[in-house]
């Protein structure tokens, strides 16, 4: 599909006012004839046969027409920025659904600026392109086949001569469009270089100030913005090739017309008022050679716009919608058997390898592990964010694929590491899962989460506005606001992914406490780093380099004195320590 068969996919919507919209511009394009034909008549009848009293009516008519036409082009200006905006309106509408359908596996190779770009700067180049260059085009077209037709009509030797040029203007109109396309592509990719670079900037700046790299991040600026600036500047270079010809030739017909028109009415092969008319005319064949360059360039941003829009609009999820199956209700067991997985990006690393576990409705499976030995993926797997490479996720002894994503999503709560507020009230911030819960719940949750004290004593309490991911509130408030969010949306499984790690360990424990009462039927994922936060777990595994390593309770892995009981000795000296100070202090 071209970019214009694609573009009328959405456009078509509108076919009515495309209907009348294309009526109006061939009655413009039509009566724009009068003016010239007039201006001859006026020479010929008026001025060289004395018909003085046709003048008043001719001019008449000549501001009647040009009234005329001026309203009709209004119309059909606006109806065209009306098909536009409702085009626009659908693709915007597919690209942000599209959006919310697409994977963690699209959005871990695209930046969040490369998407914005695309429902911005894209989508404009395409409104751009339906609101003002189609109807130009059209105008330039009907005026330029009109004014041939007509020309030809008034004197054909004359118009003949001026067909000599159509060769050069078709060559230099075909050069520009294709040195246009990859010009405009590139500008496209610039731009969406920068918008990364921009949108990056934004969220990083606490990281960019508590490292005073500002001077760092300018340089880093200036070079994307540099690129952006050369590579418009090489958009306007191919204009300065092309445009200064194509006006060269336009004006090139002036002199042909004059030259050529004056020796036809020298020996009578023409009348004056036909030299007037046909020079007249002459504006409807200059005009689209000058605009046809201006033109290319915008058909070729909307090609270019088109290509980006069109990549994410056909961007598969790697997860792929499960079909036909009955939906009961999740009670919670849930098993991995010989569960491995690497990342699309790099297939040949296993992040998870041979993971064999089950937990049943209830139970507590702790996690514990190196950075990156693959805890979080692991957990990812549950609610399907990823599918295993090999082996099989069950949740109730069903494959995960076989669960209706919106049902397993539903049901499977995870608090992530990545904390992540919306800019919006406390209390919209934490029904955002289940908005009907009630005011009492959500206090009781926020209670059990230890959050409750703080919201009470804010402003505004379960109302103050958050900033922007959770602005203005501290690293343990979001954690304890996430978690309350997560409690209050009531699933079956409930995954904590380091979630209590900003707490002191004394709020960590009064948390776990009164969590346990909230979990009793649910299953739960803790993982953690700190011994004291699993040691209470049904199960516990310890992974290394994706691989279970370490499995069973607390008292079997100290048992076992491998990693887990090292850790836990380590933080209990660490304990020991921290208290024996604290006791010095005190005496
Ligand atoms: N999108 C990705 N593409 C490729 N590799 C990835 C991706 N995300 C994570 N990894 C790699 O997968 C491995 C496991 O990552 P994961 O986030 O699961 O570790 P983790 O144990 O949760 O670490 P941490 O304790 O630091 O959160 C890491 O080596 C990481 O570099």
């Amino acid at each position: 599909m071209n970019p214009y068969q694609w573009v009328w996919q959405y456009a078509k919507k509108s076919r009515w006012q495309i209907v009348v919209a294309l009526i109006l511009i061939v009655i413009n394009s039509a009566g724009i004839v009068v003016v010239p034909l007039l201006g001859g008549l006026i020479v010929d009848r008026v001025i060289n046969q004395g018909h003085t009293q046709l003048l008043i009516p001719y001019l008449a008519i000549m501001l009647g027409m040009t009234l005329f036409r001026t309203l009709i082009r209004y119309c059909y200006i606006i109806l065209c920025e009306r098909i536009g905006q409702n085009s626009l309106y659908n693709i915007r509408h597919d690209l942000f659904t599209q959006l919310q359908s697409l994977d963690y596996t699209f959005f871990n190779s695209v930046t969040s600026g490369d998407i914005m770009a695309r429902l911005t700067g894209d989508t404009d180049a395409i409104r751009h392109f339906l609101c003002w260059v189609t109807y130009n085009t059209l105008e330039c077209v009907l005026w330029f086949l009109t004014a041939i037709f007509v020309m030809a009509a008034i004197n054909w030797q004359l118009m003949l001569a001026l067909v000599i040029l159509t060769p050069f203007i078709a060559i230099l109109t075909n050069r520009m469009s294709k040195e246009a396309h990859s010009v405009f592509f590139n500008i496209r990719q610039s731009f969406a270089r920068l918008n990364a670079m921009v949108e990056e900037n934004i969220s990083g700046n606490r990281v960019i100030r508590a490292f005073a790299r500002e001077k760092f991040e300018v340089q880093k600026f200036e070079k994307l913005n540099r690129d952006y600036r050369d590579k418009n500047m090489a958009s306007a270079a191919v204009s300065r090739r092309y445009l200064p010809a194509l006006d060269f030739l336009a004006s090139l017909l002036s002199v042909i017309v004059l030259l050529f028109g004056s020796f036809l009415v020298i020996n009578h092969h023409m009348t004056l008022g036909a030299l007037v008319s046909f020079n007249g005319f002459l504006w409807m064949l200059n005009q689209p050679m000058r605009m046809s360059g201006w033109l290319i360039n915008d058909i070729q941003r909307f090609s270019a716009a088109t290509i980006k829009i069109r990549a994410m609009l056909d961007a598969q999820p790697v997860i792929k919608p499960t079909k036909n199956v009955a939906v009961t209700p999740i009670k919670g067991e849930v098993t991995f058997q010989h569960v491995d997985f690497a990342f699309p990006d790099a297939p040949e690393v296993k992040v998870l390898d041979d993971i064999n576990f089950t937990v049943k409705p209830g139970q507590t499976l702790g996690i514990l592990g190196e950075t990156g030995s693959g805890k979080s993926t692991l957990m990812n797997m549950i609610a399907r964010f990823y599918d295993p490479t090999s082996g099989q996720v069950l949740v109730d002894g069903r494959d995960v694929r076989d669960w209706p994503a919106q049902v397993l999503r539903n049901q499977t709560t995870i608090v992530t590491q990545d904390l992540f507020l919306f800019s919006d009230s406390i209390v919209d911030n934490i029904n955002y899962g289940n908005r009907q819960a009630p005011e009492q719940f959500i206090r009781e949750m926020a209670d059990i989460a230890d959050a409750n004290n703080f919201i009470s004593t804010m402003p505004d309490g379960y109302g103050t506005v958050v900033g922007e991911r959770g602005v203005g509130l501290s690293g343990g408030q979001k954690q304890r606001i996430s978690l309350t969010r997560a409690l209050v949306k009531d699933p079956r499984i409930l995954i904590l992914d380091d979630t209590t790690s900003a707490l002191d360990m004394e709020t960590e424990a009064t948390i776990q406490k009164r969590l346990r009462k909230v979990t009793r039927d649910k299953t739960v994922f803790i993982i953690a780093s700190r011994t004291s936060s699993l040691r209470r777990a049904d199960q516990i595994i310890v992974l290394r380099h994706g691989r279970i390593v370490e499995h069973g309770t607390h008292e079997d892995l100290l048992a076992m004195d491998g990693y887990y009981a090292e850790t836990y000795r380590r933080q209990l000296g660490l304990l020991k320590t921290a208290k024996g100070a604290d006791d010095l202090g005190k005496a």
